[in-house]
């Protein structure tokens, strides 16, 4: 629990400061709506970013291009079974490739670009019922703290993102910097 709680949400929280430092028209789109938000606010808890609807769609995007578990858990097969034409015989490890799936360009427009927009009107949902977004797996032994982890990754870059002001290093291009 303590191993699937924590690394998930801080290095979800590092990807999500890369991608926003590579793409300042969704760091200063989500510093505005923070700033609106946290107007007069001495401090900024847990309640007051729940609503936020920019700060969801770039945790979500960040999440969708960086799943913390890019390989899920592998998964046994206790008896034969068929699987979208498939036959997958028992005691069959299966690993699924959720970093490849989150991204395949049959299912997402431009898969590799981050876009938090991209969720704005879509009914894609990140809790398992859609296929084409695995991040926290899908079916009975999807995980089981997803309302947790995504409730986790709102307040930390809502602060940070609210409290400073950030640019790449040295005059680094957005397009070259490593990330
Ligand atoms: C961004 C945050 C998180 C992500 C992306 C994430 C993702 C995942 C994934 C992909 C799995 C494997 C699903 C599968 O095997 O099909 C998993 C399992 C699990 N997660 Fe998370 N997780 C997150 C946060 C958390 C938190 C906060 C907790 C608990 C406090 C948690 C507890 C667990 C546990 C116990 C399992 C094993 C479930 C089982 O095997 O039945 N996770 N998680």
């Amino acid at each position: 629990m303590f191993g699937a709680g924590t690394d998930t949400s801080s290095s979800t929280v590092e990807w999500a400061i890369s991608k926003l430092l590579r793409c300042p028209r969704a760091m200063a789109k989500l510093q505005a709506e923070l700033r609106q938000a946290f107007k007069g606010k001495e401090r900024i808890k847990d309640d007051d970013v729940q609503n936020l609807t920019y700060l969801n769609l770039v945790v979500r995007e960040t999440l969708r291009l960086h799943p913390p578990l890019p390989l899920v858990i592998p998964h046994e097969c206790r008896e034969p079974v068929n699987v979208a034409g498939y036959d997958v015989a028992s005691n069959t490890k299966l690993v699924v490739n959720v970093f490849a799936i989150n991204q395949d360009p049959e299912y997402w427009k431009d898969a590799e670009t981050f876009n938090p927009e991209r969720f704005e009107n879509s009914n894609t949902t990140v809790m398992g019922a859609d296929y084409e977004y695995l991040t926290f797996g899908a079916g009975r032994r999807m995980c089981p703290g997803a309302a947790l982890g995504l409730a986790n990754e709102q307040l930390p870059p809502a602060h940070i993102m609210h409290y400073f002001l950030w640019k790449l290093p040295n005059g680094a291009s957005h397009s070259t910097s490593l990330t």
